[in-house]
């Protein structure tokens, strides 16, 4: 693929429920192998974003394309080329680790052989192949979110979506769920993250910021930190949420 494509165009993107504009022609590009935060308060209207930018939900107008196939009437092209990882993250509690890794591939239609290579390369590459035949119910938080994130990308994706993906665990944690982002990015997949925490805002190549509905600001954390004159993402994401009218 060549350097610098964009997988995600967006221009003026917009989803009304009734009068209620939820996402407000929204305008943005994602590079191939960018790590992209998409930001903003409760009710920002992330969620209603990110659902039409899976091909889950028909905009009402404006024009988005993702891997190049188009939000309207690309939806099936768009899924197979995506991975989805959400806060509840979709792994079987009462399936083994490894289970989870042979379901998934099947899913997302690999062969046998590949999925025997897939797994073991993942059981390698988290260090869990003691834990293999453990039930993922059993495993600590940290663990289960990164496995769900491997599961996610297990089919070499354009673009995985992640939505809070690691959250109700500790800084430590969270920077070790990132190595495992940053090494996807580095193989050429694109990643589109919402979070609520600053320090992962903080690892993101690019971010945007929402604000009722709008995309409010959108730069590196090092531009917008200094454009606003402060010296963290909190006091950034602060400033910008305060104007907002929406959320709790
Ligand atoms: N199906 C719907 N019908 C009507 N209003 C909706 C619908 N879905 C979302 N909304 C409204 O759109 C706004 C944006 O919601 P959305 O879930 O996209 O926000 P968010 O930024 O993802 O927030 P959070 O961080 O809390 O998940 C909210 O005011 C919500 O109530």
């Amino acid at each position: 693929m060549a350097q610098g494509e964009k997988v995600i165009v967006c221009d003026k993107l917009t989803k009304r429920f009734g009068d209620f504009i939820a996402t407000n022609e929204i305008t943005f590009e994602v590079n191939k192998g960018e790590i992209f935060g998409f930001l903003g308060a409760n009710g920002a209207g992330k969620t209603t974003a990110m659902r039409m930018l899976c091909g889950l939900s028909t905009p009402s107008s404006g024009k988005a394309s993702i891997a190049g196939f188009d939000v309207y009437t690309q939806t099936e092209q768009i899924k197979r080329n995506i991975g989805y990882m959400s806060q509840k993250f979709s792994l079987y509690e009462n399936l083994t680790v490894k289970e989870n890794i042979e379901f998934f591939g099947g899913i997302y239609g690999l062969t046998d052989q590949q999925i025997e290579t897939k797994t073991e390369e993942l059981l390698n590459r988290l260090g869990l192949k003691s834990e293999a035949k453990k039930l993922v119910g059993s495993l600590p938080l940290g663990w289960k979110q990164k496995l769900s994130f491997s599961v996610a990308i297990l089919h070499e994706p354009k673009i995985v979506f992640l939505d809070e993906p690691t959250g109700g665990v500790d800084p430590v944690t969270r920077r070790q769920f990132w190595d495992l982002i940053y090494e996807a990015a580095e193989r050429g997949i694109t990643i589109f993250v919402t979070t609520h925490y600053m320090d992962e805002a903080e690892y993101c190549n690019r971010i945007s910021i929402m604000v009722d509905g709008r995309i409010e600001v959108l730069d590196s954390p090092t531009n917008l930190k200094r454009s606003f004159g402060v010296s963290s993402m909190d006091e950034v994401f602060y400033q910008l949420a305060r104007s907002a009218k929406r959320g709790d």
